[in-house]
């Protein structure tokens, strides 16, 4: 006698009948389906080109008013930039594949190697478990960085695929989201300097800045504020890039040895870590420095 139920064997619902001496399964495709299945079809094939680096973009949603109500300090918290980068690091420790991550503001790019065949190239999975792993990081590491003020609501990211076919490509992508961060940094150090230090409305600082080019704003910062804009953090004028690195690390281990006394020996490992750079990313020295970031574009 056969007896029927049904299974769910790798994701599948087969239906298995036992004998006595052996387990039948017949895959669901051999069954009759249900007048239902035909939806199935309606799903679209969002597979990622082969061979390209598979860039996700996630950008926190309406932070200008999130920064208002957390009172981010102006024009850079390095609390909340702490906490993005500590999400982002999460995104890399958990996710397969990730060759480095560059964030600055509300934003932050993972670039997957272009080799990568985690979740078969789906565009639509690795977005959403990138956007997801992020924004429960975000709020699950909120108190390191901010300490008793609280998250007074669910914080949102949106998330973007962009594939890139050369290092060209991706180095240039790069570049401008590295040269988007020092053009808005530099805007806003000079606007929140004139409005704090130079005692102007926020008004009259739009007004003072509308036309001036780079040379002119670091002009203002240096004769009328003594500031020079190379020396402000380089976390803020760079953003951060984030790759994994190996380190040697030692530790000391109590050992018994036979016929010895038990004795401390030390014990090097290598490990991957996550490491945060700080750095300028649009010429070449950086990618020099770390070679195994890039696969070679003959693949
Ligand atoms: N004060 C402060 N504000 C920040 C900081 N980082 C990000 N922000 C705010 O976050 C905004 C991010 O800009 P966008 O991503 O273009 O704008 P958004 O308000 O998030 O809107 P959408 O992304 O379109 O949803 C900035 O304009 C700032 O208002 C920070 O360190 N300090
Ligand atoms: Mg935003
Ligand atoms: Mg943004």
């Amino acid at each position: 006698m056969l007896s029927g139920k049904a299974c769910r064997l790798g994701g599948r619902l087969r239906s298995c009948f036992e004998t006595p001496s052996a387990r039948l399964f017949i895959s669901s495709s051999n069954m009759a389906k249900s007048k239902f299945e035909y939806v199935r079809n309606f799903e679209t094939d969002d597979t990622c080109l082969r061979n390209c680096y598979i860039v996700v973009r996630l950008d926190g949603r309406n932070f200008h008013k999130f920064a208002e109500q957390h009172k981010f300090t102006k024009p850079n918290d390095n609390r909340a930039l702490g906490l993005m980068s500590r999400s982002a690091r999460s995104v890399m420790e958990e996710l397969e594949d990730i060759v480095i991550a560059y964030g600055q503001s509300d934003e932050y790019s993972f670039v997957f190697k272009r080799t990568s065949t985690w979740f078969k190239r789906r565009a639509s999975k690795l977005m959403t478990h990138v956007a997801s792993q992020f924004s429960s990081s975000y709020v699950f590491y909120w108190k390191e960085f901010f300490g008793d003020q609280p998250l007074l609501y669910p914080p949102g990211f949106d998330g973007r695929v962009v594939l890139y076919p050369s290092n060209r490509n991706l180095r240039d992508y790069l570049s401008w989201r590295q040269a988007d961060c020092h053009i808005n940094n530099l805007y806003n150090t000079v606007f929140w300097t004139l409005v704090l230090k130079g005692g102007l409305t926020t008004a009259q600082a739009e007004d003072r800045l509308k036309g001036t080019l780079a040379a002119d704003k670091n002009e203002i910062l240096f004769t009328e504020f003594d500031i020079n804009y190379n020396n402000e953090s380089a976390l803020h004028r760079k953003g951060t890039a984030l790759i994994w690195e190996k380190r040697e690390e030692t530790t000391t281990k109590r050992m018994k040895l036979p016929n010895e006394e038990e004795k401390e020996v030390p014990i090097t490992r290598s490990r991957r870590r996550v490491e945060a750079y700080h750095c300028d990313i649009i010429g070449d020295q950086f990618w020099e420095e770390h070679p195994d970031i890039l696969e070679d574009d003959n693949c």
